[in-house]
């Protein structure tokens, strides 16, 4: 926890930078600055204007090291749900967080942000890590459904969810206020889009009946604005290809398709050197890329996705803010080094407002 002396000059240092981007007068940043360390003073806390919010919460994605979508910082949707008290008010924000944000494939980058409090026992929690995501199911034939989530699965269950055991089963949203009852829900079929994935040359391909939800929706990271972390900021924007065919369906400790793949193109397998898997991951990314256009799912492609972040780059120094990357996570999973990227190095400075890993 931040000692008020910490948080105040966190908060001082957001104002000002916040209000020199949003060209407001000096005399505006001095009052607000006077405001806020009255407010800090007397409650240990300060409410953010919707201003303040909502260019925070884009500089967040500005300084996500990690991301290599920051190009389009600026034009994210903010909702403010800092008014939502109880867990029927969060489901319906969040019910229509992705209603909004899928917009029937046309994806909109969107963030949802609901009260903090300074009260433990009144923290609003979203247990998920993505509103959707594929159970994960253990059993003595084998793993059914994504392995990454075989706990969260089980967690569901022994809240009384029950799965139908299948291959890719949508959990339910699970959040929990303070100490209290965690409250789950599942998310009606007519707000899920999910696209099936099928290859522009192969039609056995549709025999692996794979299938991938449209919206990436992260709900597990905490936002923090000038000393004040967010707890629950669901945040949305639209798959880079890669993600799903290059490791959630690639990786052999999640889908783990490559061998099947593999076999349905006739590839040789007997040795390395023949490079069955590369070819399989190509095969296997051209086929996400291709269902994602022809269901008119917002995705981008890892070569495009690197084009529009050199654009960032060059947007960044002409603005004169200094570049921070994660050069591990920006390069992609594959033809790493036929990008830009691979070739440049990254200042790995932590820079606020940011979004962080929950501990
Ligand atoms: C608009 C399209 C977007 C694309 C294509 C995109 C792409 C990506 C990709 C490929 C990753 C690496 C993920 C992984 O390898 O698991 C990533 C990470 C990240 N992105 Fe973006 N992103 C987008 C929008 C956003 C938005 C709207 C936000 C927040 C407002 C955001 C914040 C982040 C953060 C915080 C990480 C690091 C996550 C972690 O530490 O686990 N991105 N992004
Ligand atoms: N395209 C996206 N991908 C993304 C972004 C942030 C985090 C994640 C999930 N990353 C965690 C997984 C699991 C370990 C390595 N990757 C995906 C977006 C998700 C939300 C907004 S954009």
């Amino acid at each position: 926890m931040l000692s008020i002396e910490k948080r105040e000059n966190e908060a001082m240092e957001f104002l000002e930078q916040c209000y020199l981007e949003l060209s407001k007068s000096h005399q505006e940043l001095e009052q607000r600055k006077t405001e806020v360390k009255k407010e800090l003073r007397e409650t240990g806390i300060y409410q953010h204007t919707y201003e303040e919010l909502c260019h925070g919460a884009k500089m967040a994605w500005r300084n996500s090291n990690k991301c290599i979508g920051r190009l389009f910082w600026d034009s994210m949707t903010v909702r403010d749900a800092r008014n939502i008290e109880t867990t029927e008010g969060i489901q319906k924000e969040i019910l229509t967080h992705i209603d909004f944000a899928t917009n029937h494939g046309k994806i909109r980058p969107t963030i949802t942000i609901f009260p903090t409090y300074l009260e433990v026992e009144k923290q609003i929690k979203i247990i998920n890590h993505q509103f959707f995501r594929y159970a994960g199911y253990e059993t003595e034939y084998g793993i059914i459904g994504d392995p990454a989530t075989i706990e969260l699965t089980k967690y569901c269950q022994s809240l009384g969810w029950e799965g139908q055991m299948g291959q890719f089963d949508l959990l339910p949203i699970v959040i929990q206020i303070g100490n209290e009852n965690p409250v789950w829900f599942t998310i009606p079929e007519d707000l899920i889009l999910e696209v099936e994935i099928e290859h522009p040359d192969c039609l056995e391909f549709n025999d692996l009946q794979l299938k991938w939800y449209a919206v990436p929706l992260i709900s597990d990271m905490i936002l923090d604005i000038g000393g004040i972390t967010y707890s629950a900021a669901p945040f949305n924007g639209w798959y880079m290809g890669t993600e799903i065919a290059a490791r959630n369906f690639a990786d052999p400790f999640r889908y783990n398709m490559l061998k099947k793949v593999a076999e349905l193109f006739n590839l040789n397998q007997n040795k390395e050197s023949t490079l069955w898997r590369d070819e399989a991951l190509v095969e296997l990314n051209k086929a996400v890329l291709y269902s994602y256009k022809k269901s008119g799912v917002s995705m981008v492609d890892h070569h495009t996705a690197a084009k529009q972040f050199k654009n960032f780059e060059e947007r960044e120094k002409k603005e004169n803010r200094e570049l921070t990357g994660d050069w591990s996570w920006l390069i992609p999973p594959i033809s790493p080094a036929s990008t830009h990227v691979f070739h440049q190095q990254y200042n790995n400075k932590i820079v606020k407002p940011n979004y962080f890993r929950r501990t």
